[in-house]
């Protein structure tokens, strides 16, 4: 038998307790053994739960239990989610944990610890949710030097866009619907503002590329600027707007990583991705594109991917799993000004396609009702994009949007 505890009995949490109890018998087909929830940590009471009387306040009961050698991290937020994963680590406990945040932060750090103290730090849940990912990516490609990694990281402003697009829904509505279903964090501006997709991108990066990449090194937009016009002409134009988090190696060996809204194209493989779906595309030297999908957030995905990872602690209980990277400076990240890309504007104004054709040069053009115009432009890095529409609205064009065109 190997006992567990959870630390968050939430979304996540309720759903790793009900899969645990749930699917007993087929986990212990698995490995050989019982994996029993001796402990939950939460701050409220569940008095109707099967396993009330294993839930506790105290976080105490768990560091100090022997017994206990995986400890479950689903609680969120980084403190005291940092302070107790630390001490469970530094006890020779194995952690398993959901929370992006957490290993957006500290990551380096923890997996160091980890490795010192020979035990496990595992995360699979914290990038897409259930789809596999992680363990993919650092155990099938790891013959790949990896070229780029892109997708839809964020499984409430996908849902939120696709409610605006196909339903014409609020923006607010969506969201509250979002939050209902259990997709959205706690503090809902990490998704919306592009927080959470970028704490995803950067646990991929520092995966892919092997040095910590923190979110604040890293260009983020979220939604909350996008329109239904836009929607509609970015449809004009053969595309579709979503949330990216994307990091490629350039020739010279550095990073170029963001997270942005952008104009998909119709048949790039991330078009057709909606509602709390994510799909993660990594490109491998030896592979080409290999294309992950499915549900990126809700209880018993999520709960899915925890889950495996516990089953993985309990068959390497005396062995760590290679999984690490080390810390990072930014030294390795091109700044956002030099990032490349084609770009999406719409504007307001007397005769604003020729004005941005002199500006941009060959551009496409749709007009509108109310002198309003929207055009693309060709790729160019983003510096000089800004140079350029500033030059436009100081010829009396009111930019209404920019957006950038993924080559996705
Ligand atoms: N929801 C999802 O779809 C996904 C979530 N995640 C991540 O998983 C983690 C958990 O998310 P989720 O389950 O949705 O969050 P919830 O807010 O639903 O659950 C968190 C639970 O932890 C409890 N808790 C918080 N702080 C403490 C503390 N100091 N001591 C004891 N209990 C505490 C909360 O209690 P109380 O409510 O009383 O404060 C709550 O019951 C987050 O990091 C999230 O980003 C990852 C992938 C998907
Ligand atoms: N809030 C997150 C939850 C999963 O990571 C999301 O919407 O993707």
């Amino acid at each position: 038998m190997v006992s567990v505890a959870i630390m968050g009995h939430g979304v996540v949490g309720s759903g790793v307790a009900e899969i645990l109890l749930t699917h007993k018998q087929k986990l212990f087909a698995s490995i050989g053994e019982e994996i029993y929830i001796k402990k939950v940590l939460d701050l409220r009471e569940f008095p109707d739960s099967p396993i009330a009387d294993r839930f506790t306040k105290d976080f105490e009961e768990i560091i100090n239990d022997l017994e206990i050698r995986i400890v479950v991290e689903v609680m969120g937020g980084l403190h005291p989610a940092y302070e107790f994963v630390k001490r469970c680590l530094k006890a020779g406990k194995s952690v398993v944990t959901s929370n992006k945040e957490l290993v957006a932060a500290y990551g380096a750090e923890l997996l160091e610890i980890a490795r010192v103290e020979n035990v496990n730090f595992l995360f699979e849940a914290s990038v897409g949710g259930g789809i596999p990912i992680i363990r993919p990516m650092n155990q099938c490609l790891v013959a790949n030097i990896v070229d780029e990694v892109a997708g839809i990281l964020n499984g409430t402003t996908n849902f939120i866009l696709t409610k605006m697009i196909e339903d014409g829904m609020q923006f607010r509505d969506a969201l509250r619907l979002a939050q209902e279903l259990g997709f959205a964090e706690r503090n809902p501006s990490a998704d919306i503002e592009g927080h959470d997709a970028c704490r995803k991108i950067c646990i991929l990066a520092s995966m892919a590329f092997g040095k910590h990449v923190y979110p604040d090194m890293v260009h983020t937009e979220g939604i909350t600027g996008i329109t239904l016009e836009d929607v509609k002409y970015a449809e004009k134009f053969g595309c579709v707007i979503k949330l990216i988090g994307r990091v490629k190696k350039l020739k010279n060996g550095m990073i170029d990583i963001i997270t942005a809204p952008m104009l998909v194209p119709f048949k790039s493989q991330l078009a057709n991705i909606d509602n709390e779906f994510n799909g993660i595309m990594v490109r491998g030297d030896c592979t080409g594109d290999v294309v992950f999908y499915g549900k990126g957030a809700g209880k018993l995905p999520t709960a899915s991917a925890v889950v495996a990872d516990i089953v993985d602690c309990c068959t390497h209980l005396k062995q760590r799993r290679f999984l690490y990277w080390a810390d990072g400076k930014g030294d390795n990240i091109i700044n956002v000004n030099e990032s490349e890309f084609a770009m999406y504007v719409r504007a307001k104004g007397k005769d604003v396609a020729v004005k941005a054709e002199a500006l941009f040069g060959s551009i496409q053009s749709i007009n509108t009702p109310g002198k309003r115009t929207a055009f693309t432009t060709g790729k160019m890095p983003y510096g000089e994009f800004i140079k350029k529409i500033n030059k436009l609205s100081a010829d009396g064009v009111e930019i209404l949007s920019t957006i950038r065109i993924g080559d996705l």
